[in-house]
């Protein structure tokens, strides 16, 4: 079953369906027996479960009861239910022996310190914010609480599609039901979330796609995009890549991208400069040209199979990029050439990769006001663009025709000088081999952060460019192993 991201809107939509279908009551069961089943990696010891009035809370009793079935001792303190199913499971639970109490912040206080774990069912996907006062309070006693807490499907006081972290539970682990939801994946929300692991549920896959506001694509779906190269391949097959970029003191940018389109399988690289690049690898073909209108007139009609243009280009970068945008060859645009004034020359084989500094140029807005709804600044640069876009972060986001994908992986140590001018390189270079522009850009992406994950564990945060562009090749094998 494909991974989906979901929003409280589109969460809401599938269990609406579940309940005009008669199966809520089924799912909620499913979310607490996963809750209930997490609790047991966490120390021994009792367990005190905080239910909200919504269903988050309902999947919260069902724990409870899952819990002391087993035999863990558990207190429960719930807030009145408002929701029929949780009503229901507070029947349930007390029919088993289990009396839920009022739910307080001076209760949690007092419960909380012979607790070994504490259960977050709060809030969940019907959260909306800002937070109203007794919730304030409690949020704030559980952290003051100091004890391990294991939020269900998110922690509660985040704001399901934001990636701000705001006055939330700071949970340990996270059971998140159903799809992934933004807050869980992106920023200071998702570092609030601690460990999260996904409980499907068993629902219609094509009901939970179809409300889907992203997928997030495994890497055995993703190694299927990879090409297979035949016994009989020479390099004017594997595609020919133009990496055109660099500057006087700028002249690493193309050589990074040249390098990551070379170890990403492409036959032939060359490099097009004004400036002298460095030869990092003896197979690059550098020419070095006096001026640009020169460069093309050299050129004359021939042309790559794919192109990367813009790293390190420096102050032409715009007029550089139009030019290569008119030959309408697969094309990646990065760093200098992701300017505003390019915004409507792309055609459908363009793939932009800004970061979000150079999203907040193309789209005139706010650093701050991107990064805090990632899905929404991939799909409005993509409408604003055309094309596909990759709005890069940890993890990126690739917005293209068919909707929204959100990548997985990658490491922290590749927040470094050169990390996206490899990933275009590695994007043109499975561009040049045929790839269409959608499935060079999720799959590239997911190279990139492979390589990445490798080369950390070599380097940590002292990862390099170049250590990236090294292990692109072993990553590439085990994505491709991983397609089966
Ligand atoms: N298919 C699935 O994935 C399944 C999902 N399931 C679960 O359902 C959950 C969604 O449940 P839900 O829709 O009932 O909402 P939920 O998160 O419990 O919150 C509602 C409560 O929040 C309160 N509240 C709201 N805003 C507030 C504020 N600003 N400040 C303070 N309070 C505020 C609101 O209060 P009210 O406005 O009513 O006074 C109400 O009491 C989902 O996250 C998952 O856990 C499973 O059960 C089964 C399958
Ligand atoms: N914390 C992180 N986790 C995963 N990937 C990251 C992280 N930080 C950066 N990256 C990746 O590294 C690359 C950085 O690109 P960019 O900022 O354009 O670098 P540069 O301009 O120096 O070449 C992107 O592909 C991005 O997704």
């Amino acid at each position: 079953m494909r991974e989906a991201v979901l929003g409280p809107q589109e969460a809401g939509a599938v269990d609406a369906r579940l309940a005009s279908a008669g199966l809520l009551d089924l799912a909620m069961e499913e979310a607490g027996a996963a809750v209930a089943a997490a609790c047991h990696a966490f120390p021994p010891g009792p367990v005190l479960l905080l239910a909200g009035s919504g269903a988050n809370g309902g999947d919260a009793l069902v724990a409870a009861r899952h819990l002391h079935l087993r035999g863990r001792e558990v207190t429960v303190l719930a807030a009145p239910a408002r929701h029929e199913l949780t009503r229901l499971n507070r029947r349930r639970l007390r029919a088993v022996g289990v009396t839920p109490q009022p739910l307080s912040p001076q209760g949690m206080r007092r419960h909380a310190a012979g607790a070994a774990l504490l259960v977050d069912g709060l809030l969940g996907t019907g959260f909306r914010p800002p937070l109203r006062p007794p919730l304030v309070a409690l949020i704030e006693a559980i952290q003051a609480a100091g004890r391990p807490v294991l939020s269900i499907d998110l922690p509660s006081g985040l704001d399901a599609l934001s990636a701000e972290g705001g006055l939330s539970v700071q949970a340990d682990a996270t059971v998140t039901l159903m799809g992934w939801k933004p807050a869980l994946l992106f920023g200071e929300a998702a570092a609030r979330a601690g460990q999260v692991t996904l409980t499907p549920l068993t629902v219609p896959a094509t009901w939970v796609q179809q409300a889907a506001l992203a997928d997030r694509p495994t890497d055995a779906e993703l190694g299927t995009l990879l090409p297979v190269r035949r016994p009989d391949a020479h390099k004017g097959v594997a595609g020919h890549v133009w990496v055109l970029g660099g500057h006087p003191g700028t002249t690493g940018a193309p050589a990074l991208a040249a390098a990551g389109a070379l170890r990403a399988g492409a036959g032939l690289v060359t490099v097009h400069s004004l400036a002298d690049v460095p030869l990092v690898m003896p197979e690059l073909m550098v020419r070095r040209h006096p001026d640009w209108t020169a460069a093309f007139a050299s050129l004359g009609t021939r042309r790559p199979d794919a192109v990367a243009v813009g790293m390190g280009l420096g102050p032409q970068a715009a007029e550089v990029a139009r030019e290569v945008l008119a030959w309408q060859v697969p094309t990646v645009l990065d760093a200098d050439a992701l300017q505003p004034e390019l915004a409507s020359l792309g055609h459908d084989a363009c793939i932009w990769t800004p970061h979000p500094g150079e999203a907040a140029r193309l789209l005139g807005v706010s650093t701050p006001d991107l990064t805090r709804f990632p899905l929404d600044a991939a799909r409005s640069l993509q409408q604003r663009l055309g094309g596909v876009v990759i709005f890069k972060g940890g993890p990126s986001v690739i917005a293209h025709p068919g909707g929204l994908s959100v990548a997985r992986g990658g490491h922290p140590g590749m927040a470094s000088a050169g990390m996206g001018d490899t990933l275009s390189g590695v994007l043109a270079a499975l561009l040049g081999q045929g790839l269409l522009p959608w499935a060079a850009a999720v799959a590239g992406v997911r190279l990139h952060a492979r390589a990445g994950e490798r080369a950390a564990a070599t380097h940590g945060y002292g990862l390099s460019a170049s250590d990236v562009a090294h292990e692109l090749g072993a990553a590439w094998m085990e994505l491709r192993a991983a397609a089966g």
